[in-house]
Formats: structure tokens, sequence, C-alpha cells
């Protein structure tokens, strides 16, 4: 069976609607590389972190998300294909249960091990994260490929804190972290209209999608594989294979910022 079979089998996440009834910008999406357009015209991604934004890591049973105080303007991305600038919110991951799978966009079919997703809403048109989520503009998240190679610094310090959030609705502080240290310095991205992954799914997600990705090595990924989606007592059902089948491309293009 495919993965989308298995996807589908294996986890209550995937019950509610694969995409929405009459979704015409749906993630994730496979990347065609070759179908890919050129866009002169997008500039580079600008990205400022403040590390001392961070507040904590939390198990929400579907990833494990490092949430960041958004109340001010300190950690945002500005430039890219992006009309503002917007505020990090949260960065999650997500994963397979052997190397072979594991991301939510494949380039040219090609499936990566993990994904990374940082989150960023538009404040300077919506006065809430929740009101951004249900609005064409209102997100923008960048999406870093995980390979299998060389073990990763910073990544570690995450890894570190993982057995803290094994079960479902456990938070850990975790109050210094750059995430700019995942982000490759390749400037190189896709970006394409979409939307979010997991539910609600809304059509609100500008994507980019770094083209290179970052390495980190098989103990990393197994740290992620020993997360569970279950609450403490419950029958322990390790966290794995959260990502969501691709979905149809439809009418829309998916632009280049390199040649
Ligand atoms: N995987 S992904 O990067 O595409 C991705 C990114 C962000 C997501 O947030 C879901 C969410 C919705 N709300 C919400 C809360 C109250 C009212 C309305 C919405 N809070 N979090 C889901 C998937
Ligand atoms: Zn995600």
């Amino acid at each position: 069976c495919t993965h989308k079979d298995r996807n589908d089998a294996l986890h209550p996440l995937w019950q509610s609607p694969l995409s929405i009834p009459g979704g015409s910008r749906q993630s994730p999406i496979n990347i065609q590389w070759r179908d890919s357009v050129y866009d002169p015209f997008l500039k580079p991604l600008k990205i400022s972190y403040d590390p001392t934004t961070c507040l904590h890591i939390w198990n929400n049973g579907y990833s494990f998300l490092v949430e960041f105080d958004d109340s001010t303007d300190r950690s945002i991305i500005v430039g890219g294909p992006l009309e503002n600038q917007y505020r990090l919110k949260q960065f999650h991951f997500h994963w397979g249960a052997i190397n072979e799978w594991g991301s939510e966009h494949t380039v040219d079919s090609k499936f990566y091990p993990a994904e990374l997703h940082l989150v960023h809403w538009n404040a300077v048109v919506y006065p809430t994260f929740e009101e951004a989520v249900m609005e064409g503009n209102g997100l923008a998240v960048i999406g870093v490929f995980l390979k299998l190679g060389a073990h990763h610094e910073g990544l570690q310090t995450l890894v570190d804190a993982l057995p803290a959030v094994k079960h479902k609705d456990t938070v850990i502080e975790f109050d210094v972290f750059d995430p700019s240290c995942l982000i490759p310095s390749c400037p190189d991205y896709w970006t394409y209209a979409g939307s979010l992954t997991t539910p609600p799914l809304t059509e609100s997600v500008t994507w980019i999608i770094k083209k290179k990705p970052i390495e980190v090595d098989e103990n990393q990924l197994e740290a992620f594989r020993m997360l569970l989606f279950t609450s403490d007592g419950e029958e322990e059902k390790r966290m794995v294979d959260n990502f969501r089948p691709l979905q149809p491309l439809m009418n829309r293009t998916v632009r280049s910022s390199f040649q």
C-alpha cells in the first residue's frame, strides 16, 4: 500500500476531510523542480529572530511545538514573497516512522525523513493569530527539509528537552533558542499559496520552502520518534507519520527565487 493508505489507516488525525471540500489551495504538494517558475522580482527573505522570545516546548498530540512570545515584533520575517512583515509564533516538525518518508512536501516526488515548519502571522493587518489563520494572507510558513547526515548541534539542545514532553499535553519551559540555526544559509526557496496541513486546514498560508535541507543524525531523528501521540496513562502510541497526504496542485504555480 502507498504511504497515503498507510497515513489514512494509521491515525485519527486524517479522519477529518483530507482536503477542504471546494478547497483550491491545499497543502502539502509535490514540488516538481522543472515546473517551478523563476521569479526575478522575488526578494531575499529577511529573518530576524530574538532568541529570548522563546517560551516553551509543548507536545500538542500532533507534533511538538516550540512557542514564542508574539506580543511584539521582536521575532519577524519580511521580504521574500511577502507584502508585510510576519511575526514568529511557533515552530514544529513532521516526521516518519522510518527514514524513507516523513516530510509533508516532496521535491520531484522525493520524501525527506522530516520537515520543519516555522509558523508566522501577519500582525500588521490582523489583531490576533486566530484571526490571521482564517485569512488568505494571514500566515507565512517557512518549510525546511531534514535529511539524514551529520549531527546538528543547534537541534541537539531541542532534542535533549524532548523526554520531558514525551506525552500529549506536557510542556517544558525553554527560554532561549534561536531558530535561525535550523534554517540553511543558502537563500534559495520555492513559494506558493497553500493551507495549514492540519485542522482547520484553512487556505491562509504563503509557503516558503527552502531548497537546501539541513542535516541531522539518526539519533536525533530517533528522538522525535520516541514522542507519543498519547497522554500519560493511555496505551502508548508513538508519534510518527504525522504528515498529511499530498494534495492536488490545482490551478497553482510554484515560483522559485533562483534560476
Ligand atoms: N503544519 S502547518 O505549518 O501547515 C500548521 C501551522 C499552524 C497550525 O495552527 C493550527 C491552529 C489553529 N488555531 C486556532 C485557534 C483558535 C482559533 C482559530 C484557529 N490554533 N492553531 C496548524 C498547522
Ligand atoms: Zn506543520
